[in-house]
Formats: structure tokens, C-alpha cells, sequence
């Protein structure tokens, strides 16, 4: 037990979910002083190298006070409306802490064709890493006004879990109002026990997980459950614990006994890689050069455009394609980072001449060795 908390504090890609009840203070707007607590939790953490998204709710909360709304609008445009004034003060009050510790944030609005659109998705993907590569605090959430009720993630809990999809991360924290998931909804049960350890596989867990919430949250812990569900598919796992603990986020990364731990049952890219071949249709073919089939299946590296010879099929980035031997046998199957249209100027190309022939600066591989699956 010791052991997985510890695997988890070592983790290095986070992404912290921090809910509505959290963020404002009981309606009054936003919580400037747990605002600055996580922040500084946060610069701890990158200190020590880890790589931080923040997903934060509490735009409509914030909208509403600041607008004099008593109650939860229930007119769809109020409410985006109400979210548009507030996400100004949001990412105004996590830029104004997290430069006190010299880091910078960049807000980040997604819905979900952003993550069910394969092109979108990779670029969304692009901007995370560049972003977390330069230092900075990624500051997430649902782009309201555009959101409705088609295209909505739904919450934020999701929202969290889907960006721990998109950039790969190893961890998915979710902050809340509650010491974690109890045995039963604590709000309704005061015996109701922590549970401080869980396998996702276990299927008990959702008897215990109500839909009850707080006035401001929307998906209780029921989706906080399913979000663990949907972080595990790419090996990640989820820690649910007291936002307003002192020191809450330090305390996982010291392997602490904090909050519920929810374990993935599978090993991170093996869910990865079968999540990558389960989800998506083929839309194209890649004939490789003997070389590049070598290095695929015997060094597991990524496929260059130099080790292609001949393509198929009117792909798309991000569509799924097979890799092929010279005598056509499956090799590998993955998503390509580039069209069929660009993926033909550079094929047969060396990396240092990927520019000149696409006219710009993009991917050196074809496919990344993260997304390609050997057959
Ligand atoms: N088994 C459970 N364990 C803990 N909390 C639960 C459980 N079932 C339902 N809940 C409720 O979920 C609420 C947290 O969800 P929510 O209000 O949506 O928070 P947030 O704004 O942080 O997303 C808790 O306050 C609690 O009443
Ligand atoms: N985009 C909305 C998210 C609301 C939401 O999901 O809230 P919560 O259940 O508290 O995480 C907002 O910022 O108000």
C-alpha cells in the first residue's frame, strides 16, 4: 500500500481538478486565500519537477456574485453568460499568485469537439507539452460559451480526466469539499467510512459513489468515480481529497496516506497503446522500408518519414493508420502526426529537410513512438 502511494509521489505529469465548492467561499465569490494556498502548493511542486495542469471550476459561482445572482441561473445563455464574467476573475486571481512565485499561467477553454476531434486533440496535445515545457501552469476549463448542451464535457471532473487522456499524465487529483469517497454519502450517512485505498476493478465502488452535491457542484462524487474510470484508460491514476486539508497536494507527493486513492488495473502505456487501437477506424496505410521495420519492432522507436516509401488512403492528423512491411504484412498501426496531403511531401525525407519541403516547422516523426502500437 505504502508502495503505490509512494509510486504515486514520485509521478511527475499531474493534473489538479479543484471544484466550485471549493473555489468560492460559500457564494461570496471566489476564495482568494485557498486560491493562493494551491498556488503555492503548486510552485512547490514544480520546484521539486513536476509538470502541473491545473483544472479549475468556478466561473459560473464567481459570475454570479459578481453579477448579484442569488440562484443558479437556469436560462442556459444567463448561465454562460454568468461563466464569462467569471473565468475573467478566475484566471485574473491564478495569475496574480502564481506570479508571486514566478510562474506564469495560461488559461485554457476546451469542449468537447476539442477532444473528440483528432486534429484538434493533437493540436490541444501540442500546446500542453510546449506549455509544460516551458515552465508554465496550464489554468483549464470548459469553454462555457460555446458550450452547450451537445458539445459539453458535462463537468469538470471529466473535463480533468480527459486532459489527463490528452497529455498523458500520471496522476489526476481531484480537490473537493469532502475527505474523499466514503462507503457512503457522508452528507446523508454520518457513519459513513473513508475509503483510503480502492482498485478501480473493485465493482463496489460505484454502490458508494451518490449523486448528491453541493449547491455549487454539479456531478457529486458519482463523477468523480467515472472520471478515475476515464484517467485509468490511459494508466493514470486518481487521489480525491480535502481541498481546505493544509497542505493537501504536498502531502501526495510526499506518499502520504491522504484522501482515496483510485488504482488503474493496468500498466499506463499498455492501457495507452490498447485504448489507441480500440478507439479508432484505419484510414490509411504506410509502406515502410526494411529499415524502418526493423526499428520499429526490435529498438520500439518512433517512425520517421526517411523509413517511409509509398502511402495510402486519405488520412487525416491523428487518424489511425497501419504501418506495412514490403510485402504489405501489418507491422504496426498508429496515428500519424500529419495529413496525407503533407505526410507525401516528406516521405522518404531526412528530419533536416522536413521544413523546406513542408514550408514549415513541424513533427520530426510520422508517427510518435507513444502513439504507435506494434501488431
Ligand atoms: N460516497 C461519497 N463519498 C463522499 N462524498 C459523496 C459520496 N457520495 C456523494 N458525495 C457528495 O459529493 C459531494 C462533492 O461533489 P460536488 O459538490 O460536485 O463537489 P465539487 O464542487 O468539488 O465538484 C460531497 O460534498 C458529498 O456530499
Ligand atoms: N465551467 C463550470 C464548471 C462547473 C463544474 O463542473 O463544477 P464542479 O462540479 O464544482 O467541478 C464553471 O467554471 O463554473
Amino acid at each position: 500500500m505504502m508502495l503505490d502511494r509512494q509510486k504515486i509521489a514520485s509521478s511527475r505529469r499531474w493534473v489538479i481538478k479543484v471544484g466550485s465548492s471549493l473555489v468560492t467561499a460559500k457564494g461570496q465569490g471566489l476564495d482568494h486565500v485557498a486560491i493562493a494556498d494551491w498556488c503555492a502548493q503548486i510552485a512547490q511542486l514544480r520546484k521539486s519537477g513536476k509538470q502541473i495542469v491545473l483544472v479549475s471550476s468556478g466561473a459560473v459561482a464567481e459570475g454570479m456574485a459578481r453579477l448579484g445572482m442569488k440562484k443558479r441561473p437556469s436560462v442556459i445563455h444567463e448561465l454562460q453568460a454568468a461563466a464569462a464574467v467569471g473565468q475573467m476573475g478566475l484566471v485574473r486571481s491564478y495569475e496574480d499568485e502564481f506570479k508571486k512565485h514566478g510562474l506564469h499561467a495560461a488559461q485554457i477553454l476546451l469542449t468537447h469537439d476539442d477532444v473528440s476531434n483528432r486534429g484538434r486533440y493533437l493540436n490541444a496535445r501540442g500546446t500542453f507539452n510546449t506549455l509544460l515545457e516551458l515552465g508554465v501552469v496550464p489554468v483549464v476549463n470548459e469553454n462555457d460559451t460555446v458550450a452547450t448542451d451537445e458539445i459539453r464535457l458535462g463537468d469538470n471532473d471529466t473535463l480533468g480526466a480527459l486532459t489527463v487522456n490528452l497529455i498523458q499524465g500520471d496522476l489526476l487529483v481531484i480537490l473537493t469539499d469532502q475527505d474523499g469517497l466514503f462507503d457512503a454519502d457522508p452528507r446523508n450517512n454520518p457513519d459513513a467510512k473513508l475509503i483510503s485505498e480502492a482498485d478501480l476493478s473493485d465493482t463496489r465502488l460505484v454502490g458508494m459513489a451518490g449523486d448528491s452535491k453541493g449547491e455549487l457542484g454539479r456531478g457529486g462524487m458519482r463523477t468523480k468515480l467515472s472520471a478515475a474510470y476515464t484517467a485509468a484508460r490511459s494508466g493514470a491514476a486518481t487521489v480525491i481529497a480535502h481541498g481546505r486539508k493544509p497542505d493537501a497536494l504536498l502531502q501526495i507527493a510526499r506518499g502520504e496516506n491522504i484522501g482515496t486513492l483510485l488504482k488503474p488495473a493496468e500498466a499506463p502505456m499498455a492501457s495507452r497503446k490498447r485504448w489507441i487501437a480500440g478507439q479508432l477506424q484505419l484510414r490509411g496505410k504506410l509502406w515502410l522500408d526494411e529499415g524502418a521495420v526493423k526499428v520499429l519492432r526490435e529498438q520500439g522507436k518512433s517512425l520517421l518519414p526517411v523509413g517511409v516509401k509509398k502511402l495510402e488512403g486519405e488520412f487525416e492528423r491523428g487518424d489511425l493508420v497501419a504501418c506495412v512491411d514490403p510485402d504489405g504484412r501489418e507491422i504496426a498501426r498508429g496515428l500519424a502526426n500529419y495529413a496525407f496531403a503533407d505526410a507525401r511531401k516528406i516521405i522518404g525525407a531526412k528530419s533536416d529537410e522536413l521544413e523546406a519541403r513542408l514550408g514549415y516547422v513541424g513533427d520530426v516523426e510520422l508517427i510518435h513512438r507513444d502513439n504507435l502500437v506494434i501488431s
